[in-house]
């Protein structure tokens, strides 16, 4: 699996008369180095855009459906007005990790209230605060077209 990739990593479940598991065996975590939850209690709540030259995350959900948008930055001091938001819609029902690599700016709403998201990182905080570029909400994607 290409970790350099901003893609969907899909994996599967299996049933049988215990339950239900969940796998993804391609979602490579040697690199992980901390994780955690972000729960949006409503759906107009934006959080954009977040963005890293060197730090990849990988975004779970865990409770209802989230937008996330992800942009590749062109120029860290003034990024162009014209770039292109790629969206997925994470559902928890969905047995998947999107991987946002480093170079990227992402932002996300939930599609339910009381939403979560579960995160993996492979920078430490330490490292992760060195890298941490903020943008306007308002670029890149018109986020009031998905309030529902
Ligand atoms: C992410 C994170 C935050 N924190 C603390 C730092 C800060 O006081 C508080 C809020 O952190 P932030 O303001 O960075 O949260 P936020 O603005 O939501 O940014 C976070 O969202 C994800 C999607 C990102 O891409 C990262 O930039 C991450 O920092 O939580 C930790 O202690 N450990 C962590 O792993």
């Amino acid at each position: 699996m290409d970790n350099k990739k901003l893609q969907l990593i899909k994996g599967n479940e299996h049933t049988d008369h215990r339950g239900t598991l969940c796998f993804i065996n391609d979602f490579n975590m040697s690199s992980i180095k901390r994780m955690y939850t972000i729960t949006h209690p409503s759906t107009s709540i934006v959080r954009a855009w977040q963005a890293h030259k060197m730090e990849s995350k990988y975004f779970k959900c865990i409770k209802g459906r989230f937008l996330i948008a992800a942009v590749a930055i062109d120029n860290w001091e003034n990024p162009s007005k014209k770039l292109q938001a790629k969206t997925f819609m994470l559902d928890a029902k969905n047995t998947e990790v999107l991987q946002i690599p480093a170079g990227y700016a992402n932002g996300f709403k939930a599609l339910d209230a009381d939403a979560q998201l579960l995160v993996f990182s492979d920078k430490g905080l330490e490292s992760a605060k060195n890298d941490q570029f903020r943008f306007d909400e308002n670029l890149w994607m018109n986020w009031k077209e998905y309030i529902n």
